[in-house]
């Protein structure tokens, strides 16, 4: 598939989702989230079978609009513009994957922070002992299964951990923390703030035995965030 044949809307489309995953790129290192080139964000092409991804191992100050990848929601890089040796990130199967089973998720993000990827060493959910959790997440973060990097297991992996949770964060074991949204914008904010509570939650566990909130009052504040905070 050549992008330079496609439709002129889905040219424009594919154009404006370069641009904003390029930008939220920028957000992984600003939020202390990645370090060199771990990490990446993927999102759909709004009206395309199609996402965007950053080329593997690539300095997050080299990323640009011109050089995210485009790519089948089989995982295939199309004839995008780029040199054909840019390879995709290595995650490419995984966010397919995702996209492919989660037709309600338009974003996924992949962070090493440190915090929440400590949990995923540990194989141990964060507890869902914060508002902030209950409104985010909630309930507690879940742990996914130990998967393979580069083909789809990650993505199996993501897939059938939060099928059974409200989480829009699955903490990969011995790996770290994979989120997801309904754009790659709220997979990022999911990704900001699994690192925040994964970090107070252990400062907490450092201190004492953190008290979990209790499941109606997690029900409450999740409905609350999910439904009327914010504006509008
Ligand atoms: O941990 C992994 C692989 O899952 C990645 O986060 C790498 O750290 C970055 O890979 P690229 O996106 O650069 O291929």
């Amino acid at each position: 598939m050549r992008l330079s044949e496609l439709a002129p809307d889905v040219q424009a489309s594919v154009r404006a989702t370069r641009e904003r995953v390029a930008r939220l790129h920028a957000e992984l290192p600003a939020n202390g989230l990645v370090v060199w080139t771990a990490g990446n964000v993927s999102e759909r092409v709004p009206g395309a079978d199609l996402f965007v991804i950053k080329p593997s191992g690539v300095r997050y100050s080299e990323l640009s609009p011109d050089n995210m990848t485009v790519c089948t929601l089989e995982g295939e890089k199309i004839d995008d513009g780029t040199p054909s040796s840019l390879s995709p990130s290595s995650d490419t199967a995984a966010a397919a994957y995702v996209f492919r089973h989660m037709p309600e998720v338009g974003g996924v993000v992949h962070t090493h922070s440190t915090y929440a990827t400590a949990f995923a060493a540990l194989h141990r959910p964060i507890p869902c002992v914060l508002t902030m959790m209950g409104d985010e997440f909630g309930g507690e973060v879940p742990v996914g299964p130990f998967a393979i990097i580069g083909d789809d297991s990650i993505g199996r992996g993501i897939v059938e951990t939060l099928r059974s949770s409200r989480s829009p964060a699955v903490l990969m074991a011995n790996h770290g923390p994979f989120t997801v949204g309904k754009n790659a914008e709220a997979a990022v904010k999911a990704a900001v703030m699994v690192e925040e509570v994964a970090r107070t939650v252990a400062t907490a566990q450092l201190l004492g035995d953190p008290v979990p909130v209790a499941q109606d009052h997690i029900d409450a504040l999740y409905q609350r965030y999910q439904n009327v905070y914010g504006q509008h």
